[in-house]
């Protein structure tokens, strides 16, 4: 813990200190992707993505061992009646996961991902937003320095997944806190609530963001108030992934609402990280807005567990293969354009 021993200061000092692109790297894979055999700029957002690629991790663009984290977690707002699946379903599709059952299990093997889920403490769901914080700041930072973890096997692209019934009203309370609107600008159905659940699911996110209103211009209060456990590990993951110079795929509106808070501190803390996906939840596409970032796929998913962000890696790992891989106009001998 930190010299002050308030349980945020080592994360808040962390987001003050962020490490930058490699500017060396940069210029070299420029330089690289000039010379290859293809008319300049004809690959498009691959190229681009080949310059992130070796921005963020200081070295040629390479995906070696490709990682997708699911962080689950359960929350106490599910009490009010606002989503359609039980909180048990959170703990059944993690051992789903385990037993390879699910979309995300297939998506892995398709493009060769490795896979590790992080269940976080799932019989002790948050606490009820509406009324009391999620977590108290103990457990929110905990969690947090848990999540940071989650890279320590080591990976050179981390896609990032979660699992938690209930969380599409985290990350819509999450997002009306730090963005403003109304409630209905970001409540969507979720896995499927329509109808009074709809409508439950929107007064819950009301009354949670008007409960705790005095509380959220920092955005750690956000996250421990209004957030949850595998939002706080996300957030964890996400800004290790920097310091160990990790680039990160984001997945859905849930994995976006907590990569936000991270922005809501510091502007350039989410530069490393790429948008796998606009999901179907309707308030994504205005919440990517608000991170000014552009999605490389938009399939109309709405599933989450790092479906979105796992996808997208194919085509991460694609950039890096034309990068690393395509001869150059000397290599082949074709003829130079002028
Ligand atoms: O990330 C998304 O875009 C997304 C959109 C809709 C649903 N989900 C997933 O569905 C669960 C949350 O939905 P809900 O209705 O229980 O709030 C959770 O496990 C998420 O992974 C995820
Ligand atoms: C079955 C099911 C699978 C999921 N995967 C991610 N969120 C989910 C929610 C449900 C309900």
């Amino acid at each position: 813990m930190s010299v002050s021993g308030l349980p945020f200061d080592d994360f808040r000092a962390l987001l003050q200190n962020l490490p930058g692109p490699d500017p060396r790297s940069l210029v070299a894979a420029r330089e690289r992707d000039a010379q290859l055999t293809k008319p300049p700029g004809s690959l498009g957002r691959l190229e681009e993505i080949a310059m992130w690629l070796a921005a963020w991790t200081g070295r040629p663009p390479a995906v070696t061992r490709p990682l997708v984290a699911i962080f689950a977690g359960n929350h106490g707002v599910t009490k009010h009646g606002i989503t359609p699946f039980p909180s048990s379903v959170t703990q059944q599709m993690v051992e789903n996961f385990a037993a390879g059952g699910a979309a995300i299990n297939q998506i892995c093997v398709t493009h060769d991902l490795g896979l590790k889920i992080f269940d976080l403490a799932l019989d002790y769901p948050t606490g009820d937003i509406t009324c009391e914080p999620a977590l108290s700041e103990r457990d929110c930072a905990a969690t947090m320095a848990f999540g940071m973890e989650a890279i320590a096997g080591g990976t050179d692209l981390l896609c990032i997944g979660e699992m938690g019934i209930g969380n599409t009203t985290i990350a819509a309370a999450i997002n009306l806190a730090l963005y403003g609107g109304e409630a209905e600008d970001w409540v969507g159905p979720g896995t499927g609530s329509h109808g009074e659940l709809l409508e439950r699911k929107i007064a819950a996110v009301k009354t949670a963001v008007e409960f705790h209103k005095d509380h959220l211009k920092d955005p750690f209060e956000v996250l421990r108030r209004l957030g949850g456990r595998e939002i706080a590990a996300i957030a964890g993951a996400i800004l290790a992934a920097r310091v160990e110079k990790i680039p990160v795929l984001l997945d859905g509106y849930v994995v976006t609402a907590a990569a936000s808070i991270l922005k809501a501190a510091n502007p350039a803390a989410l530069d490393h990280c790429l948008l796998g996906h606009v999901s179907g939840e309707p308030g994504h596409l205005k919440a990517i807005e608000m991170l000014g970032k552009t999605p490389l796929l938009a399939l109309g998913m709405r599933l989450g567990e790092g479906t979105g962000a796992a996808l997208a890696a194919g085509i991460v790992k694609a950039a890096a293969a034309c990068h690393s891989g395509m001869a150059t106009f000397e290599q082949a001998g074709v003829s130079a354009g002028t």
